[in-house]
Protein backbone atom coordinates (compact mmCIF):
# COMPACT_ATOMS: atom_id res chain seq x y z
CA UNK A 1 0.00 0.00 0.00
CA UNK A 2 1.22 3.62 -0.49
CA UNK A 3 1.52 4.34 2.42
CA UNK A 4 2.87 0.95 3.58
CA UNK A 5 1.50 -1.50 4.75
CA UNK A 6 1.41 -0.85 8.34
CA UNK A 7 -0.37 2.52 8.18
CA UNK A 8 -3.28 1.24 5.76
CA UNK A 9 -6.47 0.94 6.97
CA UNK A 10 -8.52 -3.11 7.27
CA UNK A 11 -9.18 -4.74 4.30
CA UNK A 12 -13.11 -4.31 4.10
CA UNK A 13 -14.58 -7.33 5.49
CA UNK A 14 -17.79 -9.32 6.41
CA UNK A 15 -18.92 -7.40 9.32
CA UNK A 16 -22.95 -7.63 10.00
CA UNK A 17 -23.21 -3.86 9.65
CA UNK A 18 -21.24 -3.62 6.11
CA UNK A 19 -21.84 -4.14 2.52
CA UNK A 20 -20.05 -7.43 2.17
CA UNK A 21 -22.30 -9.45 4.71
CA UNK A 22 -25.47 -8.58 2.75
CA UNK A 23 -23.73 -9.78 -0.56
CA UNK A 24 -22.47 -12.77 1.17
CA UNK A 25 -25.88 -13.44 2.89
CA UNK A 26 -27.90 -12.22 0.51
CA UNK A 27 -26.88 -11.92 -3.16
CA UNK A 28 -24.78 -14.81 -3.44
CA UNK A 29 -26.89 -17.55 -2.61
CA UNK A 30 -29.96 -15.72 -5.19
CA UNK A 31 -27.76 -15.53 -7.70
CA UNK A 32 -26.95 -19.69 -7.50
CA UNK A 33 -30.12 -20.01 -7.31
CA UNK A 34 -31.27 -18.18 -10.16
CA UNK A 35 -28.51 -19.42 -12.14
CA UNK A 36 -29.70 -23.19 -11.26
CA UNK A 37 -32.78 -22.55 -12.37
CA UNK A 38 -32.20 -20.59 -15.82
CA UNK A 39 -30.47 -23.57 -17.65
CA UNK A 40 -31.09 -27.31 -18.51
CA UNK A 41 -28.26 -28.02 -15.87
CA UNK A 42 -28.05 -32.48 -15.26
CA UNK A 43 -27.65 -33.43 -11.77
CA UNK A 44 -24.15 -33.36 -11.12
CA UNK A 45 -24.09 -29.86 -11.60
CA UNK A 46 -27.56 -28.72 -9.94
CA UNK A 47 -25.73 -30.82 -6.89
CA UNK A 48 -22.70 -28.67 -7.20
CA UNK A 49 -24.17 -25.31 -7.33
CA UNK A 50 -26.30 -26.65 -4.41
CA UNK A 51 -23.43 -27.76 -2.45
CA UNK A 52 -21.80 -24.60 -2.88
CA UNK A 53 -24.71 -22.84 -1.41
CA UNK A 54 -25.23 -24.67 1.47
CA UNK A 55 -20.82 -24.46 1.64
CA UNK A 56 -21.58 -20.89 1.61
CA UNK A 57 -24.20 -20.33 3.87
CA UNK A 58 -22.65 -22.50 6.98
CA UNK A 59 -19.94 -24.51 5.78
CA UNK A 60 -15.79 -23.92 5.56
CA UNK A 61 -13.85 -22.63 2.27
CA UNK A 62 -13.21 -25.37 0.19
CA UNK A 63 -10.54 -25.40 -2.55
CA UNK A 64 -10.69 -26.32 -5.85
CA UNK A 65 -11.09 -29.93 -7.08
CA UNK A 66 -7.96 -31.94 -7.69
CA UNK A 67 -8.55 -31.63 -11.70
CA UNK A 68 -8.90 -27.66 -11.88
CA UNK A 69 -6.65 -26.25 -14.35
CA UNK A 70 -5.90 -23.39 -12.15
CA UNK A 71 -5.84 -25.46 -8.53
CA UNK A 72 -2.09 -24.52 -7.60
CA UNK A 73 -2.75 -21.41 -8.12
CA UNK A 74 -5.96 -20.72 -6.30
CA UNK A 75 -4.35 -23.33 -3.18
CA UNK A 76 -1.83 -20.39 -2.94
CA UNK A 77 -4.09 -17.57 -2.63
CA UNK A 78 -6.62 -19.39 -0.54
CA UNK A 79 -4.08 -21.08 1.83
CA UNK A 80 -5.39 -18.19 4.82
CA UNK A 81 -8.58 -18.70 3.86
CA UNK A 82 -9.46 -22.24 3.09
CA UNK A 83 -10.70 -24.43 5.89
CA UNK A 84 -12.17 -21.71 7.41
CA UNK A 85 -15.77 -20.13 7.18
CA UNK A 86 -16.28 -17.85 4.37
CA UNK A 87 -17.06 -14.94 6.23
CA UNK A 88 -13.73 -14.95 7.69
CA UNK A 89 -12.05 -14.18 4.46
CA UNK A 90 -11.72 -10.27 2.98
CA UNK A 91 -14.96 -9.39 0.91
CA UNK A 92 -12.62 -8.63 -1.85
CA UNK A 93 -11.07 -12.24 -1.85
CA UNK A 94 -14.05 -13.93 -1.14
CA UNK A 95 -16.22 -12.54 -3.83
CA UNK A 96 -13.74 -13.36 -6.47
CA UNK A 97 -13.39 -17.01 -5.76
CA UNK A 98 -17.25 -17.37 -5.31
CA UNK A 99 -17.80 -16.63 -8.77
CA UNK A 100 -14.43 -19.22 -9.73
CA UNK A 101 -16.52 -21.65 -7.70
CA UNK A 102 -19.44 -21.15 -9.62
CA UNK A 103 -17.81 -21.48 -13.17
CA UNK A 104 -16.50 -24.64 -11.28
CA UNK A 105 -19.72 -26.23 -9.98
CA UNK A 106 -21.63 -25.66 -13.81
CA UNK A 107 -18.63 -27.22 -15.59
CA UNK A 108 -17.25 -23.87 -17.50
CA UNK A 109 -14.06 -25.44 -17.09
CA UNK A 110 -14.59 -28.90 -18.21
CA UNK A 111 -14.57 -30.06 -21.34
CA UNK A 112 -17.72 -31.66 -22.29
CA UNK A 113 -21.62 -30.27 -23.22
CA UNK A 114 -20.90 -26.98 -20.60
CA UNK A 115 -17.23 -26.48 -21.92
CA UNK A 116 -17.04 -22.47 -21.88
CA UNK A 117 -20.74 -22.32 -21.79
CA UNK A 118 -21.05 -18.38 -19.94
CA UNK A 119 -23.44 -19.18 -17.34
CA UNK A 120 -24.36 -15.60 -16.92
CA UNK A 121 -25.05 -14.92 -21.10
CA UNK A 122 -29.22 -15.32 -20.35
CA UNK A 123 -29.00 -12.17 -18.58
CA UNK A 124 -26.23 -9.97 -20.73
CA UNK A 125 -28.10 -10.86 -23.80
CA UNK A 126 -31.48 -9.49 -22.42
CA UNK A 127 -29.70 -6.45 -21.32
CA UNK A 128 -28.30 -5.78 -24.77
CA UNK A 129 -30.80 -6.45 -26.38
CA UNK A 130 -32.68 -4.00 -24.37
CA UNK A 131 -30.06 -1.29 -24.43
CA UNK A 132 -30.65 2.03 -26.25
CA UNK A 133 -27.88 2.97 -28.83
CA UNK A 134 -27.67 7.04 -28.33
CA UNK A 135 -24.41 8.51 -29.74
CA UNK A 136 -23.88 11.79 -28.45
CA UNK A 137 -22.69 14.62 -30.61
CA UNK A 138 -18.80 13.75 -31.18
CA UNK A 139 -18.24 17.67 -29.60
CA UNK A 140 -19.88 16.64 -26.55
CA UNK A 141 -17.28 14.69 -25.33
CA UNK A 142 -18.06 15.63 -21.19
CA UNK A 143 -21.29 13.68 -22.21
CA UNK A 144 -19.20 10.55 -23.85
CA UNK A 145 -17.15 10.58 -20.23
CA UNK A 146 -20.55 10.53 -18.31
CA UNK A 147 -22.32 8.30 -20.17
CA UNK A 148 -19.48 5.76 -19.53
CA UNK A 149 -19.58 6.80 -15.93
CA UNK A 150 -23.57 6.08 -15.41
CA UNK A 151 -22.84 3.20 -17.93
CA UNK A 152 -21.68 1.67 -14.57
CA UNK A 153 -25.33 1.62 -13.39
CA UNK A 154 -25.90 -1.70 -15.29
CA UNK A 155 -24.28 -3.92 -13.00
CA UNK A 156 -26.19 -6.85 -13.96
CA UNK A 157 -25.04 -7.91 -10.13
CA UNK A 158 -27.91 -5.68 -8.83
CA UNK A 159 -30.22 -7.93 -10.34
CA UNK A 160 -29.65 -10.72 -7.03
CA UNK A 161 -29.47 -7.46 -4.46
CA UNK A 162 -32.10 -5.87 -2.33
CA UNK A 163 -31.41 -2.59 -4.61
CA UNK A 164 -34.62 -0.48 -6.41
CA UNK A 165 -34.68 0.99 -9.28
CA UNK A 166 -31.11 3.11 -9.94
CA UNK A 167 -31.11 6.12 -10.80
CA UNK A 168 -28.21 9.27 -10.59
CA UNK A 169 -30.08 11.95 -8.83
CA UNK A 170 -27.16 11.64 -6.44
CA UNK A 171 -24.75 13.50 -8.58
CA UNK A 172 -20.88 13.19 -8.32
CA UNK A 173 -18.95 12.91 -5.51
CA UNK A 174 -15.98 14.16 -6.77
CA UNK A 175 -15.26 15.38 -10.48
CA UNK A 176 -12.01 15.38 -11.87
CA UNK A 177 -13.77 15.23 -15.47
CA UNK A 178 -11.89 18.70 -16.70
CA UNK A 179 -8.39 17.61 -15.59
CA UNK A 180 -9.14 14.09 -17.22
CA UNK A 181 -9.70 16.09 -20.61
CA UNK A 182 -7.15 18.53 -20.34
CA UNK A 183 -3.92 16.28 -19.54
CA UNK A 184 -5.59 14.21 -23.07
CA UNK A 185 -5.39 17.98 -24.92
CA UNK A 186 -2.23 18.48 -23.61
CA UNK A 187 0.74 16.48 -25.05
CA UNK A 188 0.27 13.28 -26.41
CA UNK A 189 1.24 10.84 -28.04
CA UNK A 190 -1.43 9.63 -25.85
CA UNK A 191 -1.60 5.54 -25.50
CA UNK A 192 -4.45 5.38 -23.31
CA UNK A 193 -6.17 1.94 -21.24
CA UNK A 194 -9.51 1.19 -20.88
CA UNK A 195 -10.25 -1.28 -18.14
CA UNK A 196 -13.08 -2.55 -18.93
CA UNK A 197 -16.17 -3.32 -16.19
CA UNK A 198 -19.67 -3.95 -17.65
CA UNK A 199 -20.76 -5.89 -20.90
CA UNK A 200 -24.07 -4.26 -22.20
CA UNK A 201 -24.90 -0.86 -22.14
CA UNK A 202 -22.08 -0.16 -20.16
CA UNK A 203 -19.47 -1.43 -22.30
CA UNK A 204 -21.60 0.35 -25.47
CA UNK A 205 -20.96 3.86 -23.85
CA UNK A 206 -17.03 2.96 -23.36
CA UNK A 207 -16.68 1.81 -26.98
CA UNK A 208 -18.29 5.70 -27.89
CA UNK A 209 -15.94 6.93 -25.73
CA UNK A 210 -13.06 4.79 -27.39
CA UNK A 211 -14.05 5.95 -30.34
CA UNK A 212 -14.28 9.26 -30.01
CA UNK A 213 -10.65 9.07 -28.11
CA UNK A 214 -9.05 7.44 -31.65
CA UNK A 215 -10.74 9.80 -34.15
CA UNK A 216 -10.31 12.85 -32.96
CA UNK A 217 -6.52 11.69 -32.31
CA UNK A 218 -6.49 12.30 -28.76
CA UNK A 219 -5.15 8.69 -28.07
CA UNK A 220 -2.99 7.00 -30.65
CA UNK A 221 -3.84 4.03 -29.37
CA UNK A 222 -6.24 2.39 -27.33
CA UNK A 223 -5.66 -0.84 -25.40
CA UNK A 224 -8.90 -2.48 -23.99
CA UNK A 225 -8.65 -4.76 -21.37
CA UNK A 226 -11.45 -7.40 -20.71
CA UNK A 227 -12.51 -10.22 -18.61
CA UNK A 228 -10.34 -13.81 -19.41
CA UNK A 229 -14.04 -15.42 -18.05
CA UNK A 230 -16.90 -14.79 -17.46
CA UNK A 231 -17.30 -12.69 -13.52
CA UNK A 232 -19.26 -10.98 -11.34
CA UNK A 233 -22.22 -11.55 -13.60
CA UNK A 234 -22.01 -8.72 -16.12
CA UNK A 235 -17.86 -8.36 -16.83
CA UNK A 236 -17.12 -8.07 -19.95
CA UNK A 237 -15.44 -10.85 -22.10
CA UNK A 238 -14.66 -10.44 -25.57
CA UNK A 239 -17.55 -12.36 -26.46
CA UNK A 240 -19.11 -9.79 -25.18
CA UNK A 241 -17.71 -6.96 -26.90
CA UNK A 242 -18.25 -9.20 -29.94
CA UNK A 243 -21.95 -8.85 -29.27
CA UNK A 244 -22.02 -5.11 -28.56
CA UNK A 245 -19.68 -4.71 -32.05
CA UNK A 246 -22.75 -6.76 -33.72
CA UNK A 247 -25.60 -4.93 -31.68
CA UNK A 248 -23.66 -1.37 -32.88
CA UNK A 249 -23.58 -2.88 -36.45
CA UNK A 250 -26.76 -3.23 -36.83
CA UNK A 251 -28.41 0.16 -35.46
CA UNK A 252 -29.16 3.39 -37.91
CA UNK A 253 -26.99 5.83 -38.92
CA UNK A 254 -24.05 6.77 -36.70
CA UNK A 255 -24.07 3.65 -34.51
CA UNK A 256 -22.81 1.39 -37.68
CA UNK A 257 -20.48 3.98 -38.57
CA UNK A 258 -18.87 3.73 -35.05
CA UNK A 259 -18.81 -0.13 -35.22
CA UNK A 260 -16.70 0.21 -38.41
CA UNK A 261 -14.24 2.75 -37.08
CA UNK A 262 -13.57 0.56 -34.00
CA UNK A 263 -13.38 -2.81 -35.98
CA UNK A 264 -10.86 -1.42 -38.41
CA UNK A 265 -9.16 0.01 -35.32
CA UNK A 266 -8.81 -3.23 -34.20
CA UNK A 267 -7.76 -4.78 -37.24
CA UNK A 268 -5.15 -2.32 -37.68
CA UNK A 269 -3.60 -2.46 -34.62
CA UNK A 270 -5.19 0.85 -32.94
CA UNK A 271 -7.59 -0.87 -30.47
CA UNK A 272 -5.65 -3.51 -28.87
CA UNK A 273 -7.43 -6.08 -26.50
CA UNK A 274 -6.24 -7.78 -23.99
CA UNK A 275 -7.47 -10.43 -21.20
CA UNK A 276 -4.88 -10.78 -18.33
CA UNK A 277 -5.44 -13.63 -16.05
CA UNK A 278 -5.01 -11.02 -13.24
CA UNK A 279 -8.39 -8.99 -14.05
CA UNK A 280 -10.07 -11.98 -12.66
CA UNK A 281 -7.98 -12.25 -9.27
CA UNK A 282 -9.06 -11.94 -5.79
CA UNK A 283 -6.74 -8.65 -5.09
CA UNK A 284 -6.14 -5.17 -5.42
CA UNK A 285 -4.26 -4.16 -8.23
CA UNK A 286 -1.33 -3.68 -5.60
CA UNK A 287 0.08 -6.97 -6.44
CA UNK A 288 -0.71 -7.49 -10.16
CA UNK A 289 1.98 -9.11 -11.82
CA UNK A 290 4.97 -7.35 -13.51
CA UNK A 291 3.86 -7.91 -17.07
CA UNK A 292 0.41 -6.22 -16.38
CA UNK A 293 2.28 -3.46 -14.59
CA UNK A 294 4.12 -2.72 -17.27
CA UNK A 295 1.32 -2.68 -20.00
CA UNK A 296 -0.16 -0.03 -17.03
CA UNK A 297 3.22 1.85 -17.03
CA UNK A 298 3.01 2.25 -20.87
CA UNK A 299 -0.19 3.80 -20.98
CA UNK A 300 -0.42 7.48 -20.86
CA UNK A 301 -3.65 7.06 -18.94
CA UNK A 302 -5.71 4.30 -17.77
CA UNK A 303 -8.88 4.52 -17.26
CA UNK A 304 -10.57 2.53 -14.76
CA UNK A 305 -14.13 1.91 -15.06
CA UNK A 306 -16.60 0.75 -12.45
CA UNK A 307 -17.04 -0.42 -8.53
CA UNK A 308 -14.89 -3.73 -8.45
CA UNK A 309 -12.10 -1.64 -10.22
CA UNK A 310 -12.07 0.74 -7.96
CA UNK A 311 -11.81 -1.54 -5.01
CA UNK A 312 -8.85 -3.30 -6.42
CA UNK A 313 -7.61 0.47 -7.37
CA UNK A 314 -7.58 1.77 -4.33
CA UNK A 315 -7.52 -1.31 -2.28
CA UNK A 316 -10.94 -2.56 -0.53
CA UNK A 317 -9.70 -0.93 2.49
CA UNK A 318 -11.72 1.46 5.35
CA UNK A 319 -10.17 4.36 4.41
CA UNK A 320 -11.48 7.83 5.46
CA UNK A 321 -13.48 8.99 2.97
CA UNK A 322 -11.52 11.88 2.62
CA UNK A 323 -7.65 10.02 2.20
CA UNK A 324 -6.49 11.81 -1.07
CA UNK A 325 -7.02 10.14 -3.99
CA UNK A 326 -4.05 10.84 -5.23
CA UNK A 327 -2.27 9.68 -2.71
CA UNK A 328 -3.62 6.14 -2.32
CA UNK A 329 -3.20 5.45 -5.85
CA UNK A 330 0.45 6.58 -6.05
CA UNK A 331 1.89 3.18 -6.39
CA UNK A 332 -0.39 2.37 -9.42
CA UNK A 333 2.70 2.57 -12.57
CA UNK A 334 1.16 5.88 -14.39
CA UNK A 335 -1.44 8.22 -14.74
CA UNK A 336 -5.00 6.75 -13.79
CA UNK A 337 -8.43 7.66 -13.46
CA UNK A 338 -11.73 6.06 -12.19
CA UNK A 339 -15.19 6.19 -13.58
CA UNK A 340 -17.32 4.79 -11.04
CA UNK A 341 -20.99 4.63 -9.73
CA UNK A 342 -20.45 3.97 -5.67
CA UNK A 343 -21.84 0.29 -5.44
CA UNK A 344 -19.84 -0.78 -2.66
CA UNK A 345 -18.68 0.90 0.96
CA UNK A 346 -14.82 2.02 -0.16
CA UNK A 347 -14.40 5.42 -1.28
CA UNK A 348 -11.60 8.40 -1.21
CA UNK A 349 -10.95 11.59 -2.17
CA UNK A 350 -13.97 12.93 -1.38
CA UNK A 351 -13.73 16.44 0.48
CA UNK A 352 -14.63 17.09 3.87
CA UNK A 353 -18.14 19.45 3.41
CA UNK A 354 -19.25 17.11 0.36
CA UNK A 355 -18.43 14.36 2.97
CA UNK A 356 -20.62 15.73 5.90
CA UNK A 357 -23.54 16.55 3.56
CA UNK A 358 -23.58 13.15 1.98
CA UNK A 359 -23.50 11.50 5.65
CA UNK A 360 -26.49 14.20 6.66
CA UNK A 361 -28.43 12.84 4.02
CA UNK A 362 -29.04 9.86 5.66
CA UNK A 363 -29.26 7.65 2.16
CA UNK A 364 -27.22 4.95 1.45
CA UNK A 365 -24.57 7.11 -0.73
CA UNK A 366 -21.84 4.72 -0.75
CA UNK A 367 -23.76 1.89 -2.03
CA UNK A 368 -26.95 2.29 -3.65
CA UNK A 369 -25.42 3.30 -7.13
CA UNK A 370 -27.31 6.87 -6.92
CA UNK A 371 -23.92 8.67 -6.74
CA UNK A 372 -21.00 8.80 -9.08
CA UNK A 373 -17.55 9.94 -9.83
CA UNK A 374 -14.65 10.76 -11.55
CA UNK A 375 -11.41 11.13 -10.13
CA UNK A 376 -7.87 11.30 -11.63
CA UNK A 377 -4.35 11.13 -10.48
CA UNK A 378 -2.19 12.08 -13.17
O1 LIG B 1 -17.74 -3.48 -10.72
P1 LIG B 1 -19.18 -3.16 -10.81
O2 LIG B 1 -19.88 -3.96 -11.83
O3 LIG B 1 -19.44 -1.72 -10.96
O4 LIG B 1 -19.83 -3.52 -9.44
C1 LIG B 1 -19.64 -4.77 -8.86
C2 LIG B 1 -20.53 -4.91 -7.67
O5 LIG B 1 -21.90 -4.80 -7.96
O6 LIG B 1 -20.30 -6.20 -7.21
C3 LIG B 1 -19.94 -6.18 -5.84
C4 LIG B 1 -21.02 -6.76 -5.04
O7 LIG B 1 -21.46 -7.96 -5.60
C5 LIG B 1 -19.63 -4.75 -5.51
O8 LIG B 1 -18.27 -4.57 -5.63
C6 LIG B 1 -20.21 -3.92 -6.58
O9 LIG B 1 -21.34 -3.33 -6.06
Amino acid sequence: MPRGDLDAPEPLGNDPSGYGWKVLRERTPKLITEVRDRHPYGPEQRRALDALREEIASGPMRPLGEDAPDRARWDRWGAAYFDRPWADAPFLWWESYFYRRLLGAVGFFTPGPWYWVDPFEYWKAAELRDATVAVPAAEERQALLLASLWGNQADLGFLFGAAGDLDASGGLVADDGALVWSALDAGGPHHVGVVADNAGRELLADLLLIDHLLRTGLAVTVTLHLKPHPYYVSDATTADLVACLRRLAAADGEAAAVERRLSEAIGGGRLRLRAHAFSCAPWSYHRMPADLAEEFGGHTLTIMKGDLNYRRLVGDRAWPATTPFAEVTAYFPGPVAALRTLKSDVVTGVDAATLSSLDASGGDWRTGGTHGLIQARL
